[in-house]
């Protein structure tokens, strides 16, 4: 897909008339290698090639909108109702955004009403829209130490009439959507339907899933936690796949469409012999398959580690005929049911090696829910407060229909558009990919399998 300028451009709800308690700061302040001053652009590419590819002069090249307190503001300050909905899955890092946009909004904008919106979208319908939590700096002043979200998540659709009825109804100018693929959707759905009814109320996504399936942003918030929690699961198979004769640890992380978390904990734990993710097939049987390669492993070290992402190798449930797994169908959301992978590997791996005289010692852990219902790590925190502050920004400012990122490390503002166009996934051709194959020192693939393109045709 080849972005133009324009296609990067933010949609603003008007004029802003009014000053902003930043103006002062700002009066002085230019674009350097650590600020990016008001009206200046952060190139979308960072290569010189894909740069002269475009045959245009530098302003007219693709770049966002520099995220950041303006000058002159939309809203008047006194006059704006917030409100805070967090959809989906946990993450770690939810809290601390809440808590960086009531505090940013109370104490920088005087802004007296923030309202949180309950367990997701539901939080927006008729009959709970009147049950919002007040947010006020000193109610969310500890809440960055514990992991979810004081407002609650989930997942399901709502009717986004309803869920805009309920904006006007409680007054709401700015709503703050924090979400993943799905959030986004839903972010845009309301936004889409606020601009027909001609309503004055900003839209503002924060990405959040620790998946890190969302385009646009260097890492969603969140992921970072994640995967080093996940590694210390990996380090605890390893160590009793090592103590144990013919050793088989796994452990199966999160990552529905995305093996960005199995990846980097893998890279981190530095113990794992093979990882397998969604965006690569592999096939267990034959020569050059999965199951020859662990147990030339197993006769070669004594034992195996393997983690996995839990959608990685979805299609041998169906492609070879194997015993369906936890059923198919989808959540509430629309988001797949996997079959459980790691349970298909414990099976066909412990019927392997028992067959050729190695009965494994099988070590496995589905860590799952224990690394993304954690309170967010150093980096998370100071990540959550700075998208939480961006985020802040970009609504007071009259910017809607847009999420808050972090591209190439600079903060910016996102089109909705742009943020659900695509998943994020981890490039077979990409370095990430090059330093696991580096590290674990497995084979670039497993047996013959299904074309990649086919697969990572992703919901
Ligand atoms: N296309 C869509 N239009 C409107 N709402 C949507 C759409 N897709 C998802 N949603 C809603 O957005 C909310 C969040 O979606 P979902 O449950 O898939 O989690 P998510 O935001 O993708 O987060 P995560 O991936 O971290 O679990 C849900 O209430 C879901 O119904
Ligand atoms: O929260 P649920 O419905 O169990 O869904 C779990 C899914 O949510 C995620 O944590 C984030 O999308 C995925 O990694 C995982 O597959
Ligand atoms: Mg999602």
């Amino acid at each position: 897909m080849t972005l133009h300028l324009d296609d990067l451009r933010v949609r603003r709800l008007g004029e802003c008339r009014y000053d902003s308690p930043f103006a002062e700061m700002l009066s002085t302040k230019q674009t350097s290698p650590h600020y990016v001053a008001e009206g200046d652009r952060v190139l979308l590419e960072d290569t010189v090639s894909m740069l002269s590819g475009h045959s245009l002069p530098p302003g007219r090249v693709p770049s966002f909108e520099a995220a950041g307190p303006r000058r002159k503001i939309y809203f008047d300050p006194a006059d704006v109702t917030a409100g805070i909905v967090t959809c989906g899955g946990l993450c770690p890092g939810l809290n601390n955004v809440i808590r960086g946009i009531v505090q940013e909004l109370a104490v920088h904008y005087k802004v007296k009403q923030i309202l949180g919106f309950r367990n997701g979208l539901q939080g927006l319908t008729a009959a709970h829209r009147d049950d919002t939590v007040e947010l006020t700096p000193e109610r969310v002043r500890d809440i960055h130490n514990a992991g979810g979200t004081i407002l609650g998540s989930s997942r399901g659709g709502q009717d986004a009439d309803e869920m805009v009825d309920s904006l006007v109804v409680r007054g709401v100018d700015i709503l703050f959507v924090i979400g993943g693929d799905g959030g986004m959707h839903a972010a845009t759905f309301l936004s889409k339907a606020i601009r027909e009814r001609g309503l004055d109320i900003a839209v503002i996504g924060v990405p959040k899933t620790i998946d890190n399936d969302l385009p646009f942003t260097d890492q969603s918030f969140g992921f970072q936690s994640a995967f080093a929690r996940a590694t210390d699961f990996i380090s605890s198979v390893s160590v009793e796949a090592a103590a144990s004769p013919n050793g088989v640890g796994i452990v199966k992380l999160m990552g529905r469409h995305s093996g960005f978390i199995a990846s980097y904990a893998a890279l981190a734990a530095n113990a794992a012999d093979i990882v397998l993710i969604p965006e690569i097939p592999f096939a267990l049987g034959g020569d050059d398959g999965l199951l020859a390669h662990v147990e030339r492993l197993v006769r070669s070290k004594g034992f195996v580690v393997i983690v996995l992402a839990e959608g990685a190798g979805q299609d041998l449930f169906e492609k070879h005929g194997l015993p369906q797994y936890n059923g198919r169908g989808t959540d509430a959301s629309g988001n797949v049911r996997l079959g459980n992978i790691g349970e298909l590997l414990k099976e066909c791996i412990t019927a392997h090696l028992t067959a050729v005289g190695l009965a494994p010692a099988m070590r496995y852990i589905d860590p799952s829910y224990a690394i993304r219902s954690i309170a967010a790590n150093a980096y998370d925190s100071v990540y959550c407060l700075r998208l939480a502050h961006a985020a802040v920004h970009a609504a007071m400012a009259g910017r809607t229909d847009a999420a808050v990122a972090r591209w190439r490390r600079r903060f910016v503002h996102v089109p909705l558009s742009l943020m659900i166009s695509r998943r994020n996934q981890v490039d077979p051709d990409g370095d990430l990919w090059m330093s696991v194959l580096e590290t674990t020192c497995q084979p670039a693939g497993f047996g013959s399998v299904p074309d990649r393109g086919e697969l990572n045709r992703v919901p």
